[in-house]
């Protein structure tokens, strides 16, 4: 059996005026996060270790935020791309671990329900899914969250993977792929996916 790991981080700004989604979840709070999309700075962390675990890129090379396509879209989009690379490449999750930093809403009082939320986006148990939050102290960071994201993966027996992505293929995911590779293959990864077009004005 083969395992990987994967790593990922995130910040998002507070701002007023949006409404705050964490972890795929609408938490009732003064303040919501700045982003291109709707700043689930969790389901970006998480997105991003997933994506790393399988050296697949990150959420930026899929998403870039200067494509008006991802204007205020909903975060579980993404973590559903890198689930879906994942088993693309052969593996699964075995378990989740992230650490939210941010002086407020608390988290404890949630955790559980963000747990549950995360879990169910992720298709796996809420006892695979761990949710810890950090005050920011010293940090000089109170108007940021921060979200840090591991995962482990597994190989999938044998045949699991391509019954999976058989049942979840719709023409969306064909049209993807017949897209991808119009556009043509930019590079490999170590695990021989194709990691998406990567424009330098994406950066900021
Ligand atoms: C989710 C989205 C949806 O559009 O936007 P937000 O809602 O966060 O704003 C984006 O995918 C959010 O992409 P994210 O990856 O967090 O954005 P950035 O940090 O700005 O990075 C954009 C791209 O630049 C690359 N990058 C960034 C910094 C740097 N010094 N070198 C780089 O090469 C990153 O690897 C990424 O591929």
């Amino acid at each position: 059996m083969s395992m990987r790991i994967g790593f990922g981080f995130d910040s998002h700004s507070f701002k007023a005026g949006v409404p705050l989604v964490i972890g795929g979840l609408e938490i009732d709070h003064t303040e919501g996060l700045a982003g291109h999309s709707d700043g689930d700075v969790l389901l970006h962390a998480i997105t991003d270790a997933l994506l790393g675990a399988v050296s697949a890129g990150d959420i930026g090379t899929f998403f870039p935020p200067s494509d008006p396509r991802w204007k205020g879209a909903a975060s579980s989009l993404f973590l559903r791309t890198a689930l879906e690379e994942i088993h693309s490449a052969g593996y699964k999750i075995v378990n989740v671990d992230t650490v939210l930093v941010m002086m407020r809403p608390k988290i404890v009082p949630i955790a559980n329900e963000l747990r549950e939320r995360v879990a169910e986006l992720l298709e796996i148990k809420p006892g695979e899914v761990g949710i810890k939050a950090k005050t920011p102290e010293g940090l000089n960071q109170d108007g940021v969250a921060v979200a840090y994201a591991t995962v482990l993966l597994e190989s999938l027996a044998s045949g699991e993977g391509s019954s999976k992505m058989a049942a979840t293929a719709d023409i969306e995911d064909v049209n993807e792929v017949v897209e991808s590779l119009v556009v043509g293959v930019r590079d490999t990864s170590a695990l021989g996916r194709k990691v998406p077009a990567f424009d330098t004005d994406d950066l900021t």
